[in-house]
């Protein structure tokens, strides 16, 4: 059994087509990424797994459980860490998770895991104040341990890492891959392909409400059989007329060629630049991350 099944699923508000027909499924124990640019309709997938928002047309079963006919236990097991912050501003944290636990039917029991979870997220000293005391990335932090009080086997976290500083998304993602090791599937989306790139095994790249790819993360980087050779010309050097149109990008100071590996053999662009003589200080080269199989997938649009 899946941990999420979804089939079929399409939503349109009014004429726009959010969710043009999705099918696809997501393994138990698996860190999976949804990624896409804005507007793609992550979002809007988010909430239909969540029962929030109702399908047009398909189905969506977590672990089993249909999220519209049997949608309390398909909510029971599933944690969702939303983008917005929303609380009310006069609970206290421990207490508010108390009373989240309970909304699941979780009572006393459920308290050790709180206070294990404030711990790990770096909050126990946070526990007795109020919602509206708490800085930004400590209310995106009671956010996560808000959608886990009830332990569930099955975790999205819709953007967790959007804004916050470098400690806090150090902690996260230690928090996360932890979740994971313990068993416990892990959906997150990002704008962060690094982020991506770093935690998810496989990888759904959503554009205009339709899956464009669905793949390894292995395989993703492996689609596109080029490499990027950074030159540093010296002074005054000008780079020949025949690599201009290989040209992707001017980091630094330094120009960025994007070579086919079968058609452009680094050795045979260094080759050019001798016979050309032109005067190299620093020559680097690095293979093709996630953002730029992004860009060529989804035409450039921001992650
Ligand atoms: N409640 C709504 N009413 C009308 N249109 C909506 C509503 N929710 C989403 N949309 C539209 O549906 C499309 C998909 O939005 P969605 O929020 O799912 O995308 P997303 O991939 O999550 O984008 P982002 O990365 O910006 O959050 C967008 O064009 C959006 O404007």
């Amino acid at each position: 059994m899946p941990a999420v099944a979804i089939s079929g699923v399409r939503k349109s508000y009014g004429p726009l087509q959010a969710l043009r027909g999705i099918d696809f499924s997501i393994r138990q124990g698996e860190f999976f990424g949804l990624l896409g640019p804005n507007g793609a309709g992550k979002s809007t997938l988010i909430s239909i797994i969540a029962g929030l928002v109702g399908a047009d047309a398909g189905t969506v079963a977590v672990m089993g459980h249909d999220t519209v006919s049997d949608f309390r236990a398909a909510r029971r097991k599933l944690g969702v860490v939303p983008q917005e912050l929303v609380f009310d501003p006069f609970f206290k944290v421990r207490d508010m998770l108390r009373i989240q636990a309970g909304y699941y039917g979780c009572g006393k029991e459920s308290w050790p895991w709180i206070d294990e979870m404030l711990e790990r997220l770096d909050l126990a000293d946070k526990a007795g104040s109020p919602m509206r005391a708490l800085s930004g990335g400590m209310k995106r932090r009671v956010l996560v341990a808000q959608a886990l009080v009830h332990k569930p086997p099955v975790v999205i976290l819709d953007e967790p890492t959007a804004g916050v500083d470098v400690e806090l998304r150090r902690t996260l993602w230690s928090f996360m891959t932890d979740l994971h090791r313990k068993g416990t599937t892990v959906v997150l989306t990002t704008h962060y392909l690094e982020e991506a790139q770093e935690l998810c095994e496989r990888i759904a790249i959503l554009d205009h409400g339709q899956v464009q790819v669905i793949e390894t993360t292995q395989q993703l980087l492996a689609r596109h059989p080029f490499r990027f050779l950074r030159l540093k010309l010296a002074a005054g050097a000008v780079l020949p007329e025949s690599l201009r149109a290989l040209v992707s990008g001017e980091p630094n100071g330094s120009v960025e060629l994007k070579l086919e590996t079968a058609r452009h053999p680094i050795a045979s662009v260094l080759e050019t630049l001798r016979l050309a003589g032109v005067a190299i200080e620093d020559v680097h080269t690095r293979d093709p991350d996630l953002e730029d199989i992004f860009v060529e997938l989804t035409g450039g649009d921001d992650a």
